[in-house]
């Protein structure tokens, strides 16, 4: 755990240290959040509504003011050193935000010029492409489908060449085909050497895409953890034996093991943690034969990162 917090200085791009935030109003959004993003991966930020996500990425980019607390982004002070910093940052906000009736290429083009970058149609053109836009370039934003905006607000966001880019919940409202589009275009972005935080309602899309994950709830980050590790350390498997014949109790020299018995005495379900050694299970099997229970069927499963983000938000 230490080490994944703790990238060294080349490997960390983005360090947040001690920010919390106390809006006007009087309520403490943020606490005392560290946090440190590594070059080239992608993180997913996770948390129920309200948790803070969106207070947090405002932070480091420079919109909102943090009530303590320091970031460092590519190596600059987002507040001592904003406009340095900012340039390092694209943010697709939640909320699309594009003058509707200019054009694909003049918004892109338009975006570029803010941050002060010289002219590059070569450069405009290359991210219009990668994200399927360049037949589009001429069209009106208003005329786009709501897939199209979607990846207009992106290629804005890369305009200026960002090297870390934000997604708040990019594919919120979008189709399962449009959502499995966007993850392939996420992942290519890596590949060129962006990376990518993006918070998201849908697990599944932080399972299938993030390198890492940080769980935030009530202003407070919980957990940050390789996602394959987390999904060993915190997840369950389960093999269920479905019996020739059904059982009333577990047999006494079953005992041991964690057994359910389902379905009317006809299934037999062994729960356990995806970290445990694979060689219970042919002990199981083993002992399951010994004490004369047949099974006709034998079956997997493991809890998908939905199941541990719900326990690990409801314990706290
Ligand atoms: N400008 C503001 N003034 C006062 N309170 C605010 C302000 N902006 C956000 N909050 C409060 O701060 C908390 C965190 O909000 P935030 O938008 O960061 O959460 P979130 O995790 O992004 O939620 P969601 O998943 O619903 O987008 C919420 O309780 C929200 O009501």
């Amino acid at each position: 755990m230490k080490a994944n917090n703790t990238p060294s200085a080349e490997d960390a791009i983005v360090r947040v240290s001690g920010v919390s935030k106390t809006y006007k109003t009087g309520f403490r959004a943020l606490g005392n959040i560290d946090l440190t993003l590594r070059r080239g991966e992608i993180f997913a930020l996770l948390g129920p509504n309200g948790a803070g996500k969106t207070t947090l990425i405002s932070i480091i980019c420079g919109i909102v003011n943090p009530s303590s607390g320091t970031i460092i982004a590519d190596g600059h002070d987002i507040i001592r050193d904003y406009r340095a910093a900012r340039t390092k940052i694209g943010l697709v906000p939640q909320e699309l935000s594009t003058d509707a009736f200019e054009t694909v290429w003049a918004t892109v083009n338009f975006s570029r010029g803010l941050f002060g970058k010289p002219r590059n149609p070569a450069f405009l053109e290359k991210i219009l492409r990668q994200l399927s836009l360049w037949d589009k370039k001429d069209s009106k934003i208003n005329t786009l489908s709501g897939g199209m905006k979607r990846r207009v607000m992106i290629a804005k966001a890369l305009s200026h060449e960002p090297r870390i880019l934000f997604l708040d919940e990019p594919t919120a409202g979008v189709d399962v085909e449009l959502r499995r589009d966007m993850w392939e275009m996420v992942r290519g972005l890596r590949e060129s050497g962006v990376t990518i935080i993006l918070t998201t309602h849908y697990i599944e899309e932080a399972e299938e895409m993030a390198d890492r994950i940080g769980v935030i709830n009530k202003g407070e980050i919980i957990l940050i953890e390789d996602k394959v590790e987390l999904m060993r350390k915190l997840g369950k498997k389960q093999l269920t034996l479905t019996l020739q014949q059904p059982l009333e109790t577990v047999p006494p020299a079953l005992a041991s093991y964690r057994l359910d018995i389902a379905d009317n005495g006809n299934q037999l379900i062994y729960t356990f943690d995806a970290k445990d050694d694979p060689e219970v299970l042919a002990r199981l099997l083993h002992d399951v034969g010994e004490s004369g229970i047949g099974f006709k069927d034998l079956q997997t499963s493991q809890s998908s990162l939905e199941d541990i983000f719900v326990s690990l938000v409801g314990a706290h």
